[in-house]
């Protein structure tokens, strides 16, 4: 073949060659629109199926750039929605055959979850923004809404609480959250998330406060009893308290923060404390797999604040549990299979039979008779500092205990406490020292699985070994143990400091110092009353006084009455009740505080004052 030949044929090849590659790409290309079709049809698809939104006070902000994104790029989120209920950021996808299962989403066979992680980020990115404003993290929900689908919201605990919704449930989802926002925080809000997102495309796009047209064009997505349903879990959400979606951004900020180890957050009285602490379980519920522990010494308070975290946390309240620590202890230990006899009526048996044959008649007796004195030196100080030998506690100091003991008396009180322990034993008993300390050396030998992080409220409540059973738990892991407390409240006073307890907080510390509780006046006659009051702080070393900085609400100053007799005081305390009821004040508004539940069932009426005396009847009135 000749030169010119030859030529001709390289040239066909690379004609050819070019075509089949043109071929390819143009196939490419019809693959990508068709897909950017899809995409687009099952937004604006999806956009009309929540369009019912806009009429529960919802606002779209559609096709929003990623937060960070580089201008230009094509990353998109589909719809962010605010509203009433809090802040949705919207995905769309057209998945087929999509299963959740082990907190985990699959299409088919193929685990898809991590496709979604860069938008569980979206989500924990906007919260720490809206935080500033004092948002509450759990405000902001990421929700994947699945097109065509009717499958019911799960969320995704492997992507911090990310829900997967069906379409035909997705606008039920979300203004299932009802009411949480007022119109001035909402306002507040939606400037905040329009200056997050930004806007595509190079020509600044005024704020679209409406479905847009053709969106609503769409032909109708929701049958009538879907759209009904939509509006029925608005009017269905639990009401909430002010404080349950919107906090100061201080708190807002605490409850988000990151610690490398066991904290403490500590505040006077009234400073907000429970509040975060509560908003932390629920916000490490979703940062994470496992299970949070709330607890505290007080066995009634833990149902009290997981009934509140059902109206502030719904999502998370499987993952969080409230234990007193005692119930926590005998769980811990019936879980490893070792019976617990706890009988309180045997166990003071015992302590009397002791009392009888080794205190009353020494030098105990002489020095203070009321034997419970006795028992609580043995419950918080020797059992609850876990002391095994007398030279333990030969030199300790006892602090916050009132009564000096010198080396002799320390030597009958250890007399004591061993005839106390023979006693249990004989009888096949323990008490409740014994079964915190059995459950942390339990905990030690076989570490916990599955609780990742503890929040003890109340922390200046527990003795030293309820400490240490509890920071067993999770050790020093980053946020495992936060510890909410305050120095000035010790009730249960132990003596012991957190070294002591082996737990470290240095430079994990927050002090909380606006006063949300009381009224400026209240808190001035307050912080008078105690002032000057010995306390013990759980970090060692004089107690410092946590004085809120700051109170905010202003209110009529209290007085002090004092009376001749008792019947003189419970006149004047009807009376003044009878005259604040009479003057238009809600009952419900009024609290009457007792030092002994005798005294408020006989305010209740249940047993009658002295003259006879009754507070009006009202079933909303109620003494404590
Ligand atoms: N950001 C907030 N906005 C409005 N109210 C708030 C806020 N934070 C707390 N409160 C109110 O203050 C009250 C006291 O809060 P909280 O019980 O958390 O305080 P605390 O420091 O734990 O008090 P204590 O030490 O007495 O237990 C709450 O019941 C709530 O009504």
């Amino acid at each position: 073949m000749g030169q010119a030949g030859a030529s001709a044929g390289v040239e066909a090849r690379r004609q050819s060659a070019l075509a089949t590659e043109l071929d390819r790409r143009a196939a490419e290309a019809r693959a990508a629109a068709e897909r950017w079709m899809i995409a687009h049809r099952t937004e604006r698809q999806v956009a009309g199926t929540l369009a019912p939104l806009t009429a529960c006070g919802y606002t779209f902000l559609h096709d929003r750039g990623w937060p960070g994104a580089r201008r230009g790029s094509r990353s998109q989120i589909d719809h962010v929605l605010v509203g009433p209920g809090g802040v949705f950021i919207v995905d769309t996808k057209s998945w087929r055959d999509v299963t959740v299962a082990g907190g985990r989403i699959f299409r088919g066979q193929a685990d898809v979850t991590d496709d979604l992680s860069g938008l569980a980020d979206v989500g924990v990115g906007t919260e720490g923004v809206l935080a500033e404003l004092g948002l509450a993290p759990g405000e902001v929900h990421v929700v994947v809404v699945l097109a065509g689908s009717a499958m019911d919201p799960v969320p995704l605990a492997s992507l911090g609480g990310l829900v997967v919704v069906g379409e035909r449930r997705a606008s039920a989802f979300i203004n299932g959250f009802g009411g949480r926002l007022t119109e001035r925080q909402l306002a507040v809000v939606l400037g905040a998330v329009n200056a997050h997102f930004p806007v595509l495309g190079d020509e600044p796009v005024p704020l679209d406060l409406s479905v847009a047209e053709p969106v609503l064009d769409e032909p109708a997505l929701l049958t009538v009893d879907e759209v009904a349903e939509t509006f029925l879990a608005g009017m269905l959400a639990a009401p909430i308290e002010e404080w349950m979606a919107f906090l100061h951004p201080d708190q807002a900020r605490l409850v988000r923060r990151s610690f490398s180890g066991p904290a403490r957050i500590r505040g006077a009285a009234g400073t907000g404390k429970t509040v975060v602490g509560l908003h932390r379980a629920a916000y490490l519920a979703r940062a994470s797999t496992g299970r949070v522990v709330v607890t505290t010494f007080v066995k009634t308070l833990p149902a009290v604040l997981g009934s509140l975290l059902h109206r502030l946390a719904p999502d998370v309240v499987e993952r969080v549990e409230f234990t007193g620590v005692h119930s926590f202890a005998v769980r811990v230990l019936r879980e490893r299979g070792q019976r617990v006899s706890l009988d309180l009526g045997a166990a003071n048996q015992a302590f009397n039979y002791a009392w009888n044959r080794a205190g009353k008649d020494g030098p105990l007796g002489e020095l203070d008779p009321n034997s419970r004195y006795w028992r609580d030196e043995i419950a918080k100080v020797i059992k609850g500092r876990g002391l095994s030998t007398f030279e333990q506690y030969a030199d300790l100091p006892r602090a916050g205990r009132r009564r000096p003991l010198r080396i002799e008396q320390r030597r009958a009180v250890w007399q004591l406490h061993l005839a106390y322990e023979g006693a249990l034993r004989e009888r096949g008993l323990v008490d409740f020292e014994d079964l915190i300390l059995r459950a942390e050396a339990s905990l030690r030998e076989t570490p916990m699985q599955g609780v990742d992080h503890v929040i003890i409220d109340e922390a200046q409540d527990l003795s030293c070994a309820m400490l240490r059973m509890l920071h067993a738990v999770v050790g020093d892991r980053p946020d495992g143990l936060t510890l909410i407390g305050d120095g000035q409240q010790t009730i249960y006073p132990g003596g012991y400091s957190l070294a002591e307890a082996g737990i470290s907080v240095a430079g994990r510390g927050v002090v909380l110092a606006t006063n949300y509780r009381n009224t400026r006046e209240i808190a001035l006659f307050a912080s008078a009353v105690v002032e000057g009051d010995e306390f013990v702080d759980l970090e060692g070393g004089p107690g410092r006084a946590d004085a809120a900085a700051e109170v905010i609400r202003t209110g009529p100053s209290p007085t002090l009455h004092s009376f001749a007799s008792l019947a003189l005081h419970d006149a004047a305390l009807v009376s003044h009740v009878r005259t604040l009821v009479a003057s238009d004040v809600d009952p419900g508004d009024i609290g009457v505080l007792t030092a002994t539940n005798r005294d408020a069932l006989a305010l209740l009426g249940h047993v009658p004052l002295s003259g006879g005396l009754s507070f009006p009847r009202d079933d909303q009135l109620a003494a404590v």
